[in-house]
């Protein structure tokens, strides 16, 4: 099984979990888009959501093959939201943001009553802190929000570089006009506290770790996908 057979796999289990007539949070990436190319095929046979997507890019997709949207504003509650991770660790803690799409992501997730994160396997970590951790961060004091955050990492004994990203000539801007900071911190031993303490930070806008937010993993294998829960 390849790469986007295991994600189809992850996100076909996660259908099972989406009712008629829910409001639905849509995340963002290639696992997100293979939950909504399924989604959509349920909803030409009758099935009836609202979804709420978490990226423009997302959206552009939902539009493009007919699942109806409502923006957070119409919807601020929500029964559900299927995304996916970057990593997993046991405790269902996530790195996310790969896609840039973090800050909504997280509101989208938090207004919902549940989160459920789709991944192939090789997304499940023992510590989080292999893929680079995004910072979204203002524009406006870039250059004293990247020493914040690098004086913050060495307290937590964490080094690696600490990069703007970016997308083309440019630095990548996110849907919010924001920039993201990847860190390559390595292994992240108190992801806890890092991310509170990444929140008390004025210029961050949020971070990728989410913790305490998903309660479901679906996690595709070869042999198929099996359930993580907390
Ligand atoms: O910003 C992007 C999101 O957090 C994605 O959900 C995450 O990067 C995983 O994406 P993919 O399913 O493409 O690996």
């Amino acid at each position: 099984m390849d790469a986007r057979e295991m994600k189809i796999k992850a996100a076909q289990a996660a259908l099972d979990y989406v009712e008629d007539g829910m409001r639905l949070g849509i995340g963002t990436g290639s696992t997100a888009e293979e939950f909504v190319r399924l989604l959509a095929e349920k909803v030409a046979s009758g099935f009836r959501i609202e979804g709420v997507p978490t990226s423009e890019r997302t959206a552009r997709l939902c539009v493009e093959l007919g699942v109806p949207l409502k923006s957070l504003e119409e919807l601020p509650e929500l029964d559900l939201t299927i995304d996916g991770a970057d990593e997993v660790d046991p405790m269902l803690r996530l790195i996310k943001g790969g896609g840039g799409a973090l800050l909504r992501e997280k509101i989208v997730a938090c207004a919902s009553a549940r989160m459920i994160v789709i991944a192939d396997e090789t997304k499940v970590v023992d510590t989080l802190g292999a893929f680079k951790l995004p910072i979204e961060v203002n524009v406006f004091g870039l250059a004293a929000t990247r020493i914040a955050v690098e004086k913050l990492a060495a307290r937590h004994g964490l080094s690696g570089e600490i990069a703007v990203r970016t997308s083309g000539d440019g630095p990548f801007m996110t849907d919010g006009g924001h920039l993201i900071l990847d860190a390559s911190f390595g292994r992240i031993p108190d992801a806890d506290a890092l991310a509170c303490e990444l929140n008390a930070i004025p210029g961050v806008v949020e971070h990728g770790l989410f913790i305490g937010i998903a309660s479901l993993a679906i996690i595709a294998g070869p042999a198929g996908a099996r359930v993580m829960t907390v």
